[in-house]
C-alpha cells in the first residue's frame, strides 16, 4: 500500500515503512495552530484534517495521512520548544513526572475521511541538569513535541499505551484503518 504522507516527520516514514506502507512524502504546508475552543482531542484531529486537507487537490485520487503530536502536561500543551532555553524549561518540568502524549491522525481517501486521537501515558525518570543539557546542546530536542524524543533521549522509564503514538504514529490504530480500506476496495485508491 502507497501513501501520501502529509508530514515533514521523518520518524513518521519511518514507522510506516517497517509496517510495510510505502510512504511519499509531501509536508502540507500550513500554521500549525491548535484551536483552544474545542477539546483538545478534536482539535489535535481537526488540524490532521488540515494537513491532509491541504495536499488532497495534489494526490485526489489518492489516500493521504496526517497527523500531529503533542505533549500535555499540567493542563499545558508543550508542542515544538522554540529554543533550548524552551527545550530546558519543558525537561526539567517533566523530569520525574507523568505526562501524556497525544496524537491526532487523519486518513484521508477520495470517499472517506477518517480522524482519531490516542494519548499514551508517558513517566520520566528523575534527569540531572547536565544531561538536559547535553540533550539539547545535541539539537535533538527542537524538531520534537516537549523537547524530547522518547527514541533517543533515554528519559522515559515506563509507558501506558502506544510506543509508536509518542514517536509521532499510533501504528495499532493506524493499521487497523489502513486494512480496513484494504478490505472495503479502497486499495485502488492507495
Ligand atoms: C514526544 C515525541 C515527539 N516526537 C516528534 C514527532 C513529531 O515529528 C514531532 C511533533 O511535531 P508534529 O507537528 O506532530 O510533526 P512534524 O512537525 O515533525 O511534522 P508535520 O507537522 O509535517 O506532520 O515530535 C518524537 O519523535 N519522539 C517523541 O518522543
Amino acid at each position: 500500500m502507497e501513501l501520501i504522507l502529509a508530514s515533514q516527520s521523518p520518524r513518521r516514514k519511518q514507522l510506516l515503512e517497517e509496517q510495510g506502507y510505502k510512504a511519499d512524502v509531501h509536508p502540507a504546508e500550513i500554521a500549525e495552530t491548535i484551536s483552544t475552543t474545542m477539546p483538545l482531542d478534536e482539535a489535535l484531529e481537526r488540524l490532521a484534517l488540515d494537513k491532509a486537507r491541504a495536499v488532497q487537490p495534489a494526490f485526489p485520487d489518492r489516500t493521504i495521512l496526517a497527523a500531529d503530536t503533542v505533549v500535555v502536561y499540567g493542563g499545558e500543551i508543550l508542542g515544538k520548544p522554540s529554543d533550548d532555553r524552551e527545550a530546558c524549561d519543558y525537561l526539567m518540568r517533566l523530569s520525574g513526572e507523568t505526562h501524556q502524549v497525544k496524537t491526532g491522525v487523519c486518513i484521508l481517501t477520495p470517499e472517506l475521511e477518517i480522524t482519531f486521537t490516542d494519548t499514551t501515558d508517558v513517566h520520566f525518570r528523575v534527569l540531572e541538569d547536565q544531561e538536559i543539557l547535553e540533550y539539547t546542546d545535541s539539537g535533538r530536542a527542537l524538531d520534537k513535541a516537549g523537547a524530547y524524543g522518547i527514541q533517543d533521549s533515554g528519559f522515559v522509564d515506563r509507558i501506558s499505551g502506544s510506543w509508536s503514538n509518542v514517536v509521532g504514529l499510533p501504528m495499532e490504530k493506524v493499521e487497523e484503518v489502513l486494512d480496513y480500506l484494504c478490505r472495503k476496495g479502497c486499495a485502488t485508491a492507495v
